[in-house]
């Protein structure tokens, strides 16, 4: 199935990696630490997809609340603790390396787009063995302020840097907006991290399993 894409760029979190154990370990540990009641894991999945600040403003918001005071104490704890935990029970989806190892057999480049922390994502990928896959990784500080998805800017930088036309892989509502906004088609996972079902997040595409991503793409490379 030859593909008329360039690259391809993928979100990390619910799309190519589970990190649901370790981040919501992590969370948990954070917010005891703070002499917070721990959150289930369905309530903080709800939360992960705009990066670490959203996450604790939403944590803070649903364990009794805290001000900007209370947000910057636990920035550097969730980032200490996730970045010593970081690969504990995360894995990559069943079907990921094969289904990069056929993208790339076509000579296509693949990126990494996340709204994670670059200094947590170069790690996570390497302990996942995913790093050597993909020519470039924009984390959701890599740009600056202001530039995580649902902003456009990290998936033009992608296209900047890997080259077009491209298309993108995500998990949520965030992923779709954000490539829609940079004019790029975009495939949305149901096996991730989305509360709303994937049906109604505007995709051009919903696969339930990497075997899908392939034939996927072909449909929308038309
Ligand atoms: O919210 C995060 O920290 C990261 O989420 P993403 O990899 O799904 O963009
Ligand atoms: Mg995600």
């Amino acid at each position: 199935m030859s593909l008329r894409f360039q690259s391809i760029g993928f979100d990390l979190d619910g799309t190519l990696l589970d990190t649901s154990g370790d981040l919501a370990a992590t969370l948990n540990r954070v917010l005891a630490e703070d002499g917070r009641p721990p959150l289930p894991l369905a309530r903080i999945l709800g939360m992960v997809g705009r990066g670490v600040d959203v996450l604790l403003e939403q944590a803070v918001a649903a364990t009794g609340g805290g001000d900007a005071a209370v947000l910057a104490r636990l920035h550097p704890r969730f980032v200490a603790t996730y970045g010593a935990h970081i690969a504990e029970h995360s894995r990559p989806y069943p079907g990921v390396l094969d289904a990069l190892d056929a993208l790339a057999a076509q000579g296509i480049t693949l990126a990494v787009v996340t709204n994670k922390l670059e200094a947590l994502t170069l790690p996570l990928l390497e302990a996942t063995g995913l790093l050597p896959r993909f020519a470039t990784v924009i984390g959701g500080d890599t740009l600056g302020p202001g530039t995580a998805k649902p902003s456009p800017a990290p998936i033009l930088e992608m296209l900047r840097r890997c080259g077009g036309p491209a298309a993108f892989v995500g998990d949520s509502l965030y992923d779709v907006q954000a490539a829609q906004a940079a004019g790029v088609p975009v495939i949305a996972c149901s096996f991730g991290f989305s509360q709303a079902p994937v049906a109604t997040l505007g995709a051009d595409a919903v696969i339930d399993s990497f075997a899908e991503l392939i034939p996927a793409l072909a449909r929308i490379s038309v």
